[in-house]
């Protein structure tokens, strides 16, 4: 695990784009093209927009979301929207995407052709760049999710997963730490006094085998995927 610490967001955004363009075109030389899943919320916007300035190969280049409230494109809550808005521009222009939403009513019944079009569109899952909420989620891994331990199991061969029960605010659809923990390489980004405070809470000594309290501690501490953490003040 490599730990990257900024002292502006901007700086930090810049950086990220940086190593993982650099990771996104040797894919491409060693195998022709790339697949990633980018996180939403807000945190992401500086950070999508410097990778669509980054050249590369863009036409190679397969884009799906780590997690998507299954909202319509014109919400402001949509993931898909933000990627459309600060991604899929510049130089990314060409990039194909993958959103986790589909037509169904909800992600329950959404779920098979999501899972469909992940294993047909996706193929196998390079790169991620994850999230972290001030509850400790990451993805739609949320602390007392009933949805859960079907995200975090590694028996379960699913590459997603709805999230509908209380502690979220709208359904969702999640990748899950089995597709997750078959990347090559994961990021962890975040920015922020408060975001700062839960990773130093999620490191507690006594308290990393408690992953239902803090579904991140999924990512910090396992030892399948490299990670590399960056993050600001
Ligand atoms: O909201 C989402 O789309 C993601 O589910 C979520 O995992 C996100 O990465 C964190 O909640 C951080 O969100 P902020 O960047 O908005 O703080």
């Amino acid at each position: 695990m490599t730990d990257n610490r900024f002292k502006s967001a901007d700086a930090l955004a810049r950086q990220l784009a940086d190593d993982l363009a650099g990771k996104m075109r040797e894919a491409i030389e060693a195998r022709g093209r790339v697949c990633i899943a980018v996180s939403g919320g807000s945190t992401p916007v500086r950070f999508l927009e410097e990778l669509s300035k980054r050249k590369l190969d863009w036409s190679k280049v397969r884009i799906t979301l780590v997690d998507e409230r299954w909202v319509p494109l014109d919400d402001a809550a949509s993931n898909a929207a933000l990627v459309r808005r600060h991604l899929l521009q510049n130089e990314a222009e060409q990039a194909y995407f993958l959103p986790l939403k589909n037509a169904a009513t909800n992600p329950v019944d959404g779920f098979m052709e999501c899972e469909n079009s992940l294993h047909e569109l996706m193929v196998r899952l390079d790169f991620a760049v994850l999230g972290m909420g001030n509850d400790g989620h990451t993805a739609s891994w949320f602390p007392g999710s009933a949805a859960l331990p079907k995200c975090l199991d590694e028996g379960n061969a699913a590459w997603c997963c709805p999230v509908t029960d209380e502690p979220v605010d709208l359904p969702r659809m999640t990748l899950t730490w089995g597709l997750l923990s078959n990347c090559r390489h994961l990021y962890l980004h975040f920015e922020g006094d408060e975001k700062n405070r839960v990773y130093a809470q999620a490191q507690k000594e006594d308290e990393r085998q408690n992953i239902s309290a803090m579904p991140i501690r999924t990512v910090l501490y396992q030892s399948q995927v490299p990670l590399s953490i960056f993050r600001s003040e």
